[in-house]
């Protein structure tokens, strides 16, 4: 209650009661929307006479998220113009084309050259890296001021997102050979999760993901969607983006996502996870 009558936002209570472990996010929103409606009864509730009138959870209201702007058929972004191809309003996954220049992905993928290893992906129970039979594909990373490509790409995507690009993590590169996938999962961090709680830690949920597709694959390779029926195929400079939370940066379970097996060819992809603070 103190943290309430301090201004606390109530999500950012919720998110760390739900860090600390002791309780689950849909306690600690109960907890604290009890909370406030003790506190609009008055002097936390001791003195009313009557039940708190029915209040809205404070959990409804919507928080800042990330956006593409789609009220047209092109995006002219600072140095580019980009092509809206789809848009699925929920959850909402939208494709792009044009985000990237053959160029700009031959570049990001020869400055990738042989760094790549075998991916992981964050255990549950601690939150170490961990090899998974669920994601056969190699994985390299490109830190942040390694390559100026990657920088203006950066740029050009927070841009298109209408967020900073030091509230996301650093592109994170997929490729996959023939057989190689990644079996359907999601891109959130799950706060009921200890070992995905020490990720939250550090810049919060992953509100939104883009997809970068830099190269064409000959057979196989689709981004699917198991709950919502759909497959994006790669296609070279296109742009896939998806939100991973609805509007209150509370995980949404429809958003379930793989990357089918490639069949034929080879099937490169960028990572960039957009999350609720900087990413330091
Ligand atoms: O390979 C894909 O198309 C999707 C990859 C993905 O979902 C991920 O790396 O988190
Ligand atoms: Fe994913």
């Amino acid at each position: 209650m103190e943290n309430l009558e301090r201004g606390c936002s109530p999500l950012d209570m919720a998110n760390s009661m739900a860090r600390s472990g002791q309780h689950s996010m849909a306690v600690a929103r109960a907890a604290i929307d009890e909370a406030l409606r003790l506190r609009v009864a008055g002097a936390d509730g001791a003195s009313a006479a009557a039940p708190a009138p029915a209040m809205a959870s404070a959990f409804s209201a919507p928080r800042e998220m990330p956006y593409i702007d789609v009220s047209s058929n092109r995006i002219a972004a600072p140095d580019r113009e980009v092509d809206v191809l789809f848009v699925l309003q929920k959850p909402q996954v939208i494709l792009l084309g044009n985000v990237l220049s053959d160029e700009e992905c031959d570049a990001i993928v020869a400055h990738c050259g042989t760094r790549y290893t075998r991916s992981t992906v964050t255990a549950e129970a601690d939150g170490a890296s961990v090899v998974h039979e669920g994601r056969t594909s190699e994985m390299a990373f490109i830190q942040r001021g390694e390559a100026e490509v990657a920088e203006r790409i950066d740029r050009r995507l927070a841009a298109l997102a209408h967020w900073s690009p030091e509230c996301s993590e650093p592109f994170q590169l997929q490729k996959y050979g023939p057989t190689q996938e990644y079996r359907p999962h999601y891109d959130w961090l799950d706060p009921d999760s200890a070992g995905h709680r020490s990720h939250l830690a550090r810049g919060g949920q992953r509100l939104a993901t883009f997809v970068l597709y830099l190269c064409d694959v000959e057979q196989g390779g689709g981004t699917v969607f198991p709950s919502l029926g759909l497959e994006v195929f790669p296609k070279k400079g296109s742009a896939l983006w998806f939100l991973n939370t609805d509007t209150n940066h509370q995980p949404d379970p429809q958003t379930l996502h793989g990357g089918a097996p490639v069949v034929n060819g080879t099937k490169i992809i960028a990572n960039k996870w957009l999350r609720q603070g900087r990413y330091g």
